[in-house]
């Protein structure tokens, strides 16, 4: 179904050739049924996928176009907020509308963020502090939000335009991490 109609006075089929399968589609992304952990850990965000572009790997995708959408959060005995990790598949991140859970502050409407293949990354200092101490019951998550990734085992180039030109980039954003401590105890056992 199309979300919207438009006319036109000429049609993009009036040319000597045409060659692709592309057309563009407007999706309502509130529509989107995402499924996720009922019983305990994190699930990846590859379960959160909307739409994927194989490459000729099993498994391996040139893209997954992925969303965060509004949703309930009930996993126990974890850390409900995405990991602090790295991978081989590069993420572009972006956010629509609201505030992404794991960066409140730093990621604002309109922004974007690349972690790039393995480089580590995770949620900022607020987020690891709420989310280390909350009473794990479920809650609400991301409630007037929509950020998205996509998700890529190619490498992405930032152009000049992004890096310089526009003049938009964020050169405090490393500093969300920048009060995290180390609390790695390796001989702690696991609370059940
Ligand atoms: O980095 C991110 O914020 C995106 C992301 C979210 C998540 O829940 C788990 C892994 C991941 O890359
Ligand atoms: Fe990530």
């Amino acid at each position: 179904m199309l979300a919207e109609e438009a006319g036109q006075d000429f049609s993009p089929f009036n040319v000597v050739g045409w060659h692709g399968n592309y057309a563009p589609y407007k999706y309502n992304l509130d529509n989107f049924m995402v499924i996720n952990c009922v019983a305990f850990d994190h699930a990846d965000p590859s379960i959160f996928t909307v739409l994927t572009a194989k490459s000729l790997r099993p498994g391996v995708a040139i893209a997954d176009f992925v969303i965060f959408p509004p949703r309930w959060g009930v996993a126990e005995h974890t850390f409900r907020p995405p990991y602090y990790h790295r991978n081989c598949m590069s993420e572009f991140m972006g956010l629509i509308k609201g505030r992404y859970e794991a960066k409140e502050a730093g990621l604002q409407p309109g922004g974007g963020t690349l972690h790039s293949c393995m480089t580590p990354h995770g949620p900022d200092f607020n987020c690891f502090e709420k989310a280390s101490n909350c009473k794990l019951e479920p809650e609400r998550v991301a409630d007037g939000t929509m950020a998205f990734m996509f998700e890529s085992s190619l490498s992405m180039a930032v152009t000049r335009w992004g890096l310089q030109t526009c003049s938009r980039l964020n050169k405090e954003y490393y500093q969300c991490w920048q009060m995290l401590r180390s609390h790695f105890t390796p001989l702690q056992q696991s609370k059940k």
